[in-house]
């Protein structure tokens, strides 16, 4: 298990977003979150990835390759920093690159922490034995490598503002993909395919599997349903800030509380 969601409960005034909601996201799956507009499922997300700090209930990671009876790591009781360098990183529904910077410039900054780290934060340069050089080319590196598995390396010095929009949401995701020097745990999505087109809809599917394969997790937020239920190992699904379902894609789907959640839902196909 990677990611366990206990009892969460995020309340806004006299509101309650998300109502004690628990699941769990396994290692090496991609987990699916969906609901009608408003279920709590972007507020989920950002208790799990330290946005909010819920006002009740454990979001718990365990990493893998931590030793066996390693405790857990407290998500819910972290800064969003913290999370970020447990190995949880996310894309947001809205597009967040720096416009002016190119595409390869996008994923050199994503990596600013861990060059930092490798100079020991300049004390290295100061005194002479910087490793930054070698540091420096592996970044470069790990960004182009990111660039051709989302189609973008010959738009690598373009600006991102300059960028198609199907093409700057596969550089966010690039870009989450270098947060963490061997790659995240696990990576969140807001609503990737979220005005892409069939064919880009298609593509970032496969991208998705094949982060999967490369031992990344993925919890996804996405009203595609046609994506979600062609890739996700697990479904969980939320309505007005309860679970009310979770299980595989084909289980989910022939849910009638999920049918009946779904009534009167445009966007569901
Ligand atoms: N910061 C906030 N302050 C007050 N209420 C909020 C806040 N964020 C979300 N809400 C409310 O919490 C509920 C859940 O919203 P949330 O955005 O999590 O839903 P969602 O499932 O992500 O919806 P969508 O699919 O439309 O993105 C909504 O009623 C929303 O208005």
């Amino acid at each position: 298990m990677l990611l366990q969601v206990q009892d969460v409960t995020m309340r806004f005034g006299g509101l309650t977003a998300v109502d004690r909601v628990t699941f769990a996201a396994a290692a090496g799956q991609i987990t699916a979150l969906i609901g009608p507009n408003g279920a709590g499922k972007t507020t989920l997300f950002n208790c799990i990835t330290g946005f909010y700090r819920p006002s009740g209930g454990a979001i718990l990671l365990h990493p893998p390759g931590a030793e066996t009876g390693a405790a857990p790591v407290a998500l819910h009781r972290l800064a969003g920093h913290r999370i970020a360098r447990a190995g949880v990183a996310r894309t947001f529904q809205n597009i967040r690159l720096f416009p002016g910077m190119t595409a390869l410039e996008n994923l050199l900054v994503a990596q600013h922490n861990a060059l930092m780290a490798t100079t020991g934060w300049g004390i290295g340069a100061v005194l002479g034995l910087s490793r930054y050089p070698a540091a420096e080319r592996a970044a470069v590196e790990k960004a182009k490598q990111w660039l051709q598995a989302t189609q973008l390396l010959d738009r690598a010095d373009d600006p991102a503002g300059a960028l198609p929009y199907g093409a700057q949401r596969r550089l966010e995701i690039a870009r989450a993909m270098c947060t963490s020097p061997d790659g995240p745990a696990l990576l969140c999505l807001d609503e990737p395919a979220a005005g892409l087109n069939p064919r880009e809809s298609e593509e970032l599917a496969k991208l998705l599997l094949q982060i999967r394969a490369g031992g990344t997790s993925i919890l996804l937020i996405e009203h595609d349903m046609g994506v979600v239920m062609r890739i996700s190992d697990r479904v969980v699904v939320l309505d007005h800030g309860q679970r009310i379902a979770d299980g595989p894609p084909a289980e989910v789907r022939a849910d009638p509380r999920v049918i009946a959640a779904y009534l009167g839902e445009e966007e569901v196909e």
